[in-house]
C-alpha cells in the first residue's frame, strides 16, 4: 500500500520542528515556506536560519513556495500563526483529506477558533487539532513529548492519522474534543505572558504557582463555556502545556511577559517581531469574549490591559487588590 503523501503548512519554527519529526523515520515530507529565499535555503541547505537555526534538516525534507502542490496532498499539517491560517488556507485552490491545526490562538475580529476558521474554508476536509507541550527546538532534536490529538472526524480519522503522526519519541493521544484542545493552547500563552511579568518582576516562585493555579481556573471557566471537556483541559494541550510555557524563558511569550516585568513596553517589544509571540494577539480577543460571555477572568483581563500600555505595577496591585473570595466556585 502507497504512504499517504504529508505535508505541512508554514515553515516557522514549528512546522519546520514538525516536518523534521515526520521525517525522523525516512518518510518524505513536503514544507510549505511563504519566504521564497527560505525555500531555497532549505532545499539546498537543509537549514531554517531565520526560525529554527538550531536544526540541520532531513534531507526527506522538501520545500516549496506553491500552495497547488500542497492541496494535492493526503494530510496537512497546518502551522501558520493564528491570525494568518484562514488567510492561507483561503489561497490554497483544494484542500486534503486531514486539515490536522497546530496552530494556538483565537481569530481576532472573530472570536473564531482555528477549527471554526478551517471549517469555514475546506468544508469538506476532516478537522483535526494537534497540541501539547512541545518547545519546536527540542521536537527538532527528537527529544521525547507527548500531545493531544483532537479528531472531528472522530475514530476514522484518529485510525488514519496516528500511524501518521507517532513516532518513538512522539506521542499522540486521542480525543474527539477538539474545542476543548484548541481552548487550552489558546489560553495558556496568555497565561505564559502573565507569568513572565512575575518573572519580570522578580516576585517569586510561589506567585508564579499561584497564578498558573488561579490561571488554570480561568480556562476552566473559559473552556466550559464553550463546550471543552474539563479532563482534556487537565490533559496535554491545557495543564501540560501551561506548565511547560509559564516556566521557561524557551516560550516567547513567557519571555514577552518578563520583558513587560523588566519595564519594556508592549509598543517597543511587538514593534519588528520576526517570531510569533500568540497570546498577545489572543489576549484582547480572549478578553472581549470572556466580558461578552460574562466570564471572570481576571489574569487574562490584566493582560490585556499591560498590552494596552497600562503601567505594570498598577495592573499587578489591581490584580492583588481584588476582593477575597471562595477558591472554588465555578465562577470567579
Ligand atoms: N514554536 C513553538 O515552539 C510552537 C509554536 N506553536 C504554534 O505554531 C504557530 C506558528 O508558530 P511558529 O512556527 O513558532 O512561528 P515562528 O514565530 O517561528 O515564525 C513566524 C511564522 O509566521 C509566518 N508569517 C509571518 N507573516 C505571515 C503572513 N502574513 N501570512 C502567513 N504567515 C506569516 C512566517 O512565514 C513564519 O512561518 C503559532 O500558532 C504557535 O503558537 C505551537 C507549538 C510550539
Ligand atoms: O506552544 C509552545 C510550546 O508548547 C510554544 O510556546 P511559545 O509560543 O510561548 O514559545
Amino acid at each position: 500500500m502507497t504512504q499517504p503523501r504529508t505535508g505541512v503548512l508554514g515553515a516557522g519554527a514549528w512546522g519546520t520542528a514538525l516536518a523534521q519529526m515526520l521525517a525522523s523515520d525516512g518518510r518524505d515530507v513536503l514544507l510549505w515556506a511563504r519566504e521564497s529565499d527560505l525555500v531555497e535555503e532549505i532545499n539546498t541547505q537543509h537549514r531554517n536560519t531565520p526560525f529554527l537555526p538550531s536544526a540541520v534538516l532531513s534531507d526527506n525534507i522538501r520545500a516549496t513556495g506553491d500552495l497547488a502542490e500542497m492541496a494535492e496532498l493526503d494530510m496537512l499539517l497546518v502551522v501558520t500563526p493564528a491570525q494568518h491560517l484562514g488567510s492561507v488556507l483561503g489561497e490554497m485552490p483544494a484542500h486534503p483529506l486531514d486539515l490536522v491545526l497546530c496552530s494556538k490562538g483565537i481569530e481576532r475580529g472573530t472570536g473564531r477558533l482555528m477549527n471554526e476558521v478551517a471549517k469555514a474554508i475546506a468544508p469538506d476536509s476532516a478537522i483535526a487539532v494537534l497540541s501539547g507541550p512541545t518547545f519546536a527546538h527540542e521536537v527538532a532534536d527528537g527529544l521525547p513529548t507527548a500531545v493531544t490529538l483532537a479528531c472531528g472526524g472522530k475514530e476514522a480519522q484518529w485510525q488514519r492519522l496516528a500511524p501518521q503522526i507517532a513516532r518513538k519519541n512522539f506521542r499522540p493521544y486521542y480525543t474527539t474534543d477538539v474545542a476543548g484542545a484548541e481552548v487550552g493552547g489558546s489560553v495558556k500563552n496568555v497565561l505564559a505572558i502573565a507569568c513572565g511579568v512575575v518573572e519580570g518582576l522578580g516576585m517569586g516562585q510561589n506567585a508564579r504557582a499561584a497564578l498558573i493555579a488561579r490561571g488554570y481556573a480561568e480556562m476552566l471557566r473559559f473552556g466550559e463555556e464553550l463546550g471543552a471537556e474539563r479532563e482534556t483541559l487537565a490533559g496535554l494541550c491545557g495543564l501540560g502545556d501551561l506548565v511547560l510555557t509559564c516556566n521557561s524563558t524557551s516560550s516567547r511569550n513567557f519571555s514577552l511577559g518578563k520583558a513587560l516585568g523588566e519595564g519594556r513596553t508592549a509598543e517597543e517589544l511587538m514593534a519588528d517581531r520576526k517570531t510569533v509571540a500568540e497570546g498577545a494577539h489572543t489576549a484582547p480577543v480572549l478578553a472581549e469574549l470572556a466580558r461578552d460571555k460574562g466570564i471572570a477572568m481576571p489574569i487574562v483581563f490584566a493582560v490585556e490591559r499591560l498590552l494596552e500600555g497600562d503601567p505594570v505595577d498598577e495592573v499587578v496591585s489591581a490584580l492583588l487588590a481584588r476582593p477575597l473570595r471562595a477558591e472554588n466556585p465555578p465562577q470567579d
